[in-house]
């Protein structure tokens, strides 16, 4: 449908240059909105020499502003293009924490990141009190007063907090060797911006004009990054909706968007206009949070609605067909459908993953496989076949992993990707097929073409392997099985995508089943009052045209009745 904006919509486009706090339903067309008030006011702001930045929350979303504004642009070949897209966090990164943190860390060289296997982080660990925990781990975050508060994450579920004199001598000595996690990535930009003053002017002189989508992901740090700028003089407007904070583990619970009072003449609004879903998945929407908002939908003539079905948890295999069926029966193509769930275990086993996968190094390779044999995600893969090497070299340089996934052009990280993509691609002569018996064929075969992988390395990039390496490549956690359960997942699945709740972010996706189970269920009908209840509104304000949603048979007796007072109706 072509884009032609709303009342609600035209107001926040073509508002005067102030402040905006705009709280949005879900698919009310935020994306759209955003990246026209973008080049209105890049339009507006022609005789001035600052960017404007529009800021968002995850590469997909960034990649979609891009392509959007590029079109926009076309019409206008003469506009400025004084525009910064970007995520909040690599805005941090580029502007503040690459070209000015080291002087705060007290390194020589520009930060980099690491990615929590670097054998030299071993040196930095943080001390919780009891005992030493990865530093990957520590979380650093505003508090209301406004200090900074350090916490732990290393027993799941559970935060502890650190005290500062522990995670500073921590932080310091990892700052030493010029390296952040992204967690500190964000405490070193803030404490460079905070000291340095110039710095921030000029900035906020850069940026005169900032409007952060998401807004509900804004997290206490960057919180404070915003409220720093816009003291010094940046316009911030921001937009999203609070119903969909679903990352409260980083400290956005879209609080710091409902409190926002725009400054100087700005103002609030409401985007109430729901675009994507028909009206029977708005309305559980409405039900669910108490909302207002109206479809703008028309309605489709396939069978479409919010619908409920029972499934055995034992029999997940009969459930993924039945919704295969509906789809087929009722006119709705694979590519339009996917199956989403809340956790990675659930979504690991509904992908054919076996439960026992190994530790340690054998895992990380065990999981390399199936990503390149049951997801087909390469680059995935990659990414953990690189972690099981790293764990089996002896003292690898601890930029070394860095290097290597930024496609840097040095000798040792160039040749080491192209052994390890040849490892990769080749299940016959490389990292073998994860359909193999997992303990008997699988593991003694990757053991040996290990053996002539870690030569090749050491005979090409100058890197030992640790003389213990078999060591860590053991059957610990490994059974016989395939490391992919066969036949779990109905052939007729084949192209319907699997995913998290959180994968689905901003996603429109014609027909969803949302398998649930009975904690999932009650916190989606106490609505988002808690992260988890959001995590419900998020999965059923995906689907388009059909949602279903699953609930065990152990459930429905108890909460159906519930449901249905928000709207769903039984799938008959
Ligand atoms: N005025 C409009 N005219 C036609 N289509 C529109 C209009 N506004 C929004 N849409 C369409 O509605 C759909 C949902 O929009 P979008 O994905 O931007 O929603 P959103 O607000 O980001 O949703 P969410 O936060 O739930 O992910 C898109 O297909 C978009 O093109």
């Amino acid at each position: 449908m072509s884009f032609r904006s709303t009342p609600e919509q035209s107001e926040i486009i073509s508002a005067e240059l102030v402040s905006q706090r705009i709280v949005a339903c879900a698919g009310s067309g935020k994306t759209a909105t955003a990246v026209r008030r973008v080049f209105e006011i890049r339009k507006r702001l022609i005789a001035q020499s600052g960017h404007v930045a529009l800021l968002s929350y995850s590469n997909t979303a960034v990649n979609t502003f891009r392509k959007a504004y590029e079109l926009l642009c076309a019409e206008s070949p003469q506009l400025s293009r004084r525009v910064l897209i970007a995520t909040v966090d690599s805005f941090m990164t580029s502007q503040i924490l690459l070209p000015h943190a080291s002087r705060m860390m007290g390194c020589t060289r520009q930060p980099f990141l690491v990615h929590g296997n670097e054998l030299f982080l071993k040196n930095c660990r943080v001390f919780n009190g009891s005992h030493n925990v990865d530093i990957e781990y520590l979380h650093v975050s505003i508090d209301t007063d406004g200090g900074i508060a350090f916490t732990e994450s290393s027993s799941r579920g559970r935060r502890k907090s650190v005290s500062p004199i522990d995670a500073k001598n921590a932080i310091n000595k990892l700052a030493k060797f010029g390296a952040y996690t992204h967690e500190l990535g964000r405490y070193w930009s803030l404490m460079t911006i905070g000291k340095e003053n110039r710095l921030l002017e000029i900035l906020a002189r850069k940026y005169p004009y900032i409007l952060v989508d998401e807004a509900q992901d804004i997290g206490s740090m960057h919180g404070v990054l915003l409220s720093l700028l816009q003291e010094a003089g940046s316009t911030v407007s921001l937009i999203g909706d609070p119903n969909q904070a679903i990352y409260e583990f980083a400290e956005a619970d879209g609080s710091y968007l409902r409190n926002f009072k725009p400054p100087n003449g700005g103002y609030c609004q409401n985007l109430t206009e729901n675009w994507r879903s028909v009206y029977d998945i708005v309305n559980v929407a409405n039900q669910l949070t108490a909302a207002n908002s109206k479809t703008a939908r028309e309605v489709p003539t396939r069978k479409h609605g919010a619908f409920l079905i029972q499934y055995d948890p034992k029999k997940l295999t009969e459930l993924l067909s039945t919704f295969s069926n509906i789809l087929q029966s009722n006119g709705y193509t694979k590519v339009e459908a996917s199956v989403i769930c809340r956790g990675t275990a659930l979504l690991e086993k509904l992908s054919g993953c076996a439960v026992d996968i190994g530790q340690g190094a054998t895992e990380k390779f065990a999981r390399a496989a199936i990503c390149r044999d049951n997801l087909g995600d390469i680059s995935d893969a990659f990414e953990w076949m690189l972690g099981g090497i790293l764990k089996i070299l002896d003292n690898p340089e601890h930029t070394l992993k860095h290097d290597i996934l930024s496609g840097s052009n040095e000798i040792i990280p160039k040749t080491m990707r192209r052994l390890l993509w040849k490892f990769l691609k080749n299940s016959t002569t490389g990292l073998p097929h994860a359909r193999l018996n997992a303990k008997s064929v699988w593991l003694p075969s990757l053991k040996k073409r290990l053996s002539s992988l870690l030569n090749d390395i050491e005979t090409q990039c100058e890197l030992s392997k640790l003389e213990t390496w078999k060591h860590n490549v053991t059957a610990a956690k490994l059974n016989d099985n395939s490391l992919l359960q066969d036949d779990f997942i109905p052939s007729e699945m084949d192209g319907i995508n699997l995913q998290t709740v959180h994968r689905t972010k901003g996603e429109s996706i014609g027909a969803v089943l949302y398998i649930a189970n009975p904690k999932d269920i009650s916190n989606l009908l106490e609505g988002p009052v808690s992260e988890e209840g959001r995590i419900g509104y998020v999965a059923v304000t995906r689907a388009r045209d059909l949602l279903i949603l699953a609930v065990p048979e152990t459930s429905y007796k108890s909460k159906a009745k519930l449901l249905k007072q928000k709207g769903f109706i039984d799938w008959d």
